[in-house]
């Protein structure tokens, strides 16, 4: 592809391979081949695929925590080689310090990038309150709901203001309802900030429900099967779960994914 059409993508992923070496024994797993994607500024892309497909790795890819075996990933048109402040993480568990407030703890990622300021305060103030934690800037971990652990999550990685934010299921350990509900929250969010964003999930309702296109990966070695645009109209409510074109969505995606577990050899139960 032209340089001159790179440059429109936020992230772009080039002939991507990566592949685990065993130290000891020398063995090696190719976990990801050939991955070719690009993601425009603003977007919302979500990964599904059978379980071992790679979406761990892919994340941790971009992240910069492994080096590919091969090709290059592009970040604002740099290439990625190694862990830095323009991507933030949103993990499935929340990983807030517990003896630090609510405050403390959004404020802890500038805190490690050596920017905390005046006005860095001021954003986290308002990110809290973006995520509908008005009134808990002085709480601590413990006293707060999963849910809102993970709400506390979210302002620390939009308070550092990345470029990209990367999300490992971070609803999974949610009961369903509250999961719900943080899907619709996580909409109104990205509405306000527009941050591109790359979450992983292995529920294909969620992914389609957030997504503007839903990466399908196939296992054994992971890698794209299909990339499925999700042109359902936003702004988005949980109500549009239930009609016919959203089902539709979710069935093509689950009868892809479906294909691709029995070539594996085992079913993929969740849906
Ligand atoms: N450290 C490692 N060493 C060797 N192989 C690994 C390592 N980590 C992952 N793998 C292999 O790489 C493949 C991709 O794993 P990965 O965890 O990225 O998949 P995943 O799609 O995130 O899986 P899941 O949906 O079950 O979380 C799998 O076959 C896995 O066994």
């Amino acid at each position: 592809m032209e340089n001159a059409q790179l440059e429109k993508f936020k992230l772009s992923t080039r002939f991507l391979d990566v592949t685990y070496v065993n130290n000891k024994t020398g063995a090696e797993v190719m976990a990801l081949q050939n991955i070719n994607l690009n993601i425009k500024d603003g977007e919302f892309i979500c990964i599904v695929g059978p379980s071992g497909c790679g979406k761990t790795t892919f994340l941790n890819t971009v992240v910069g925590l492994l080096k590919p075996s091969k090709g290059e990933i592009l970040l604002d048109q740099q290439k990625i080689d190694g862990p830095g402040k323009d991507r933030a993480m949103v993990f499935q568990n929340p990983s807030l310090l517990p003896w630090r407030t609510v405050m403390e703890n959004v404020l802890y990622g500038v805190e490690l990038l050596k920017q905390i300021t005046a006005e860095k305060k001021k954003e986290a103030k308002e990110f809290i309150e973006m995520v509908g934690l008005k009134g808990y800037e002085n709480h601590y971990p413990h006293e707060l709901s999963g849910g809102m652990q993970q709400r506390v999550n979210l302002a620390r990685a939009l308070t550092v203001n990345p470029s990209l934010i990367l999300l490992d299921e971070p609803f999974s350990a949610l009961d369903a309802q509250t999961r719900e509900f943080m899907q619709g929250e996580l909409l109104r969010i990205w509405d306000e900030t527009k941050k591109t964003s790359l979450f992983i999930t292995h529920q294909i309702d969620e992914a389609v429900f957030l997504a503007d296109r839903v990466f399908v990966f196939g296992a054994r070695p992971g890698r794209v099967v299909k990339v499925v645009d999700v042109d359902i109209p936003r702004p988005r409510d949980l109500h549009v779960k239930r009609s016919p074109e959203f089902l539709e969505f979710v069935d093509h995606i689950w009868s892809i994914i479906e294909q691709e577990s029995s070539k594996q050899g085992f079913d993929n139960k969740e849906k």
